[in-house]
Formats: structure tokens, sequence, C-alpha cells
């Protein structure tokens, strides 16, 4: 699956080369009447509960269709009146249904920094990134080499995007820890297989010196899920389809922040 994924992403690159330049997205950067917001400075604020990063997400290959009458804006609304603190939109279209413009139109409505979510493969989707108005991407370990996560990192550093780095196991977590991840995110769910485990981020979490901030991803969905994550030191969970599917998005968004 993953591979069929990166295969597309691949294919929509080159068309996206073929359309547009560089220095197009250079100059929209340029002209961005946008605010920013800082995603990691967000995230490290004191607090007594956790950070939630709440996804905008409308189906995932492993779920099928998630949300049936999906309006991203209205969702980013409801994070935000929820008491998110940062968020995360999808903007691959063929298996997460995501759009570029959902990102966009979100940070014209929503005060709150955002994470594009995507399969980076190519450092035109950074600048990309940075044009549609992304406060921070996200860098999956399994699909880059370390020399070119640690460009992509850099690169996006320049941009004043901030990194969300992706791990899975052992191997992926030294390497974010070597190419200098602040923020690296352990995902509970295998991207090959679709297993969810909460037990990876507990596997993990002791790799992660408390100089990085760590974020567990996937597979959140009740406050046990997150008394559990909390017991083992989680300060910040990157939460999808259990909030976008509530029926008041609101009132399970500020109950999970209860937890
Ligand atoms: O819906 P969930 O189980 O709460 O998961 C959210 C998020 O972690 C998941 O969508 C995700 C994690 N890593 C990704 C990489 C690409 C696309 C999606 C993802």
């Amino acid at each position: 699956m993953l591979d069929q994924i990166i295969k597309e992403r691949k294919k929509a690159v080159e068309d996206l080369k073929a359309k547009v330049s560089l220095s197009e997205f250079i100059k929209q950067i340029g002209q961005s009447q946008v605010s920013y917001y800082g995603f990691k400075e967000a995230l490290i604020k004191e607090k007594t509960g956790i950070h939630i990063i709440a996804e905008v997400k409308k189906t995932s290959p492993s779920k099928g269709v998630i949300c049936q009458d999906f309006d991203p804006v209205a969702i980013a609304r409801d994070y935000e009146r929820g008491g998110a603190t940062a968020i995360s939109v999808l903007t691959e279209p063929n298996y997460f249904g995501g759009n570029n413009s959902y990102l966009s139109k979100i940070k014209e409505n929503v005060k709150l920094p955002l994470l594009r979510k995507d399969f980076i493969i190519d450092p035109l989707q950074i600048y990309e990134a940075k044009a549609i108005g992304a406060d921070a991407i996200l860098l999956i370990a399994a699909i880059l080499s370390p020399q070119i996560l640690g460009e992509y990192l850099k690169l996006a550093r320049s941009l004043g995007l901030d990194c969300l780095v992706e791990t899975h196991d052992e191997e992926e977590v030294k390497m974010a820890l070597e190419v200098g991840a602040e923020i690296i995110g352990v995902n509970n769910r295998n991207l090959q297989t679709f297993e969810v485990s909460l037990e990876v981020s507990k596997r993990l979490r002791r790799l992660i010196p408390d100089d990085r901030l760590f974020v567990a991803e996937s597979g959140i969905h009740t406050q046990e899920d997150i008394k559990f994550l909390r017991e083992i030191g989680t300060k910040v969970m990157l939460i999808g389809e259990s909030v976008v599917k509530a029926s008041n998005r609101v009132a399970h968004l500020r109950k999970l922040l209860e937890a």
C-alpha cells in the first residue's frame, strides 16, 4: 500500500513540476498575506493537560470514508473551539481525500498552526507547503534516506516551517535523532499492515530524550487511551478519526482534553 501511495505521489510531483516552477512558489511565498503561527512554539507551551493536534481527513486506506458530509473549514473551526493546539490537514487526494485548497481555506479561517500531512518525497512539495499556508510539514522517516531527511529538515527550517518527523521503529527513531529532528512523532499505526497499537509509543517513548518533543500519533480514541499515553510521559497527541467522526466534535475534544 505505502509503495503504491509513493508511486502515485511521485507521478503527482512530476505533473506539478510541469505546471508550476520553483520560482513561482517562491514568488507566492513572498506575496503571501496570511499569518503564520509557530507549530513547535504552540506545542511546547506549559499546560496542565495535554496538547492535541486534531486532524482533518475525509478517508483513510484502512477505514474508507470516515466523514460523510465533509466540510474541512467547519471541522477546523470545531477543533479551534474544542481547544486543539494545532491542526493537521491531509492534502493527499487519492487515499486520504485531501486537497491543498482545504489547507488554504482553513488557514484563512482559523488561527491555529497548521501541519501539512502528506507524503513528502521532493523539495518542491516543501515550498508548496509554505505557499499554500502550512506552518509545519510531516516528514516520514520510512520513505526517506537519512541524508534526504536531513536536507528536507534544513530546507523546511530555512522557509520557517517546523517539521514533525514520523517514526515507527527503533531504527527510524535513531535516524530522526541523528539528523537533529526537534519534533519526533511515533506512529502507532504500521503504514504497511495498518496494525495499530499504543504499545509502539510505549516502546519507543524512552528512546526520545527530553530535549526533543515527543508526539504520539494514531489510534487514540478514548480518555483511557490518553491516560495510558500520559503515564508514559506523552504531552502531545495527534488524533484523527476519533475527533473527525464524533457527532459533537467540540464536546468530544473537550472531553479528551480533560483526561
Ligand atoms: O485517525 P487516527 O488513527 O487518529 O490517526 C491520525 C494520524 O496519526 C494518521 O492519519 C497518520 C499518521 N501518519 C500518517 C501519514 C500519512 C497519512 C496519515 C497519517
